[in-house]
């Protein structure tokens, strides 16, 4: 009962409160990730050359990830629409007994997604602006912290579906058209809230601010009231991390989910 109640409360207004809890977890990863250096060893291949097969030639973040989503498949977490695996093809069966999710995605359309896209941008474009240049040897804590960034990143723009389905509900006969004509452009113009963008980007980037600052204890005898907070992640990396990839990759999801809403 408890179920039907959430599936009916679904809507465009509880999906965007999703998306903003969300982006505590994002901030909060990052910042975590933030305490340790670049640590290069954990995402490059050689590092592991001397290691047995099947593991050879494959970085220590890319086993790590593979494999904790292993032992999290089985703890049933992709039984959850909501979750996507990075690497499906290592899945293993849940042992938990199936749990009754409310069915608000189309099944057609349920499983697009741009784990790859996300991967990548990650690695190569978001890990370089964040983190300091070094090596500090935690590389199991780094790939842990990783795996945990990419996790809270991938749920995100995930949601895209469930965005998409609330939209499509709200006024089917404005997306038909475009989706049956395939019309991209249509329907990013459709599904495109500017304002709603630029809320989410100041938003994101203040809680970098308010997340991630030290906190002291003033007893009254501080005298450099002047000095400028610092922040663990820089308050204007979150800010393009959603400008530049988090949102364009959620309405790439919901385009995409939308293309298949009709099949
Ligand atoms: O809130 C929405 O309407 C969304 O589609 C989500 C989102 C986002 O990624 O934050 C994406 C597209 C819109 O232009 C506004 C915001």
């Amino acid at each position: 009962r408890q179920l039907e109640e959430k599936d009916n409360q679904f809507s465009l207004a509880s999906v965007r409160e999703f998306l903003t809890r969300e982006e505590d977890s994002i901030v909060f990863s990052l910042i975590e990730r933030a305490k340790y250096p670049s640590n290069f060893p954990v995402y490059d291949p050689s590092y592991l050359a001397g290691a047995a097969f099947p593991y050879h030639n494959h970085s220590l973040v890319d086993i790590f990830v593979r494999e904790s989503e292993a032992v999290q498949a089985r703890a049933g977490r992709y039984q959850n629409p909501e979750e996507i695996p990075f690497f499906p093809e290592s899945l293993v069966p849940p042992l938990v007994p199936p749990y009754q999710y409310p069915k608000v995605l189309y099944p057609a359309a349920a499983s697009v997604n741009v784990r790859d896209t996300i991967w990548k941008m990650y690695f190569d474009q978001l890990l370089p602006q964040f983190t300091s240049k070094g090596d500090d040897g935690r590389y199991a804590l780094t790939a842990a912290a990783d795996l945990v960034c990419l996790q809270a990143l991938s749920r995100r723009i995930h949601y895209g579906r469930f965005v998409s389905e609330a939209k499509f509900r709200d006024a089917p006969n404005n997306y038909s058209s475009a989706i049956r004509a395939k019309d991209r452009d249509a329907l990013m113009r459709l599904l495109t809230f500017e304002v709603q963008e630029e809320t989410v980007k100041r938003r994101v980037e203040e809680k970098a601010k308010v997340f991630g600052q030290d906190v002291t204890v003033d007893n009254g005898t501080s005298t450099n009231e002047s000095s400028r907070p610092q922040y663990k992640v820089d308050p204007n990396v979150v800010y393009h991390l959603y400008g530049n990839w988090v949102i364009p990759f959620t309405k790439q999801v919901e385009v995409e989910y939308l293309l298949h809403r009709l099949d």
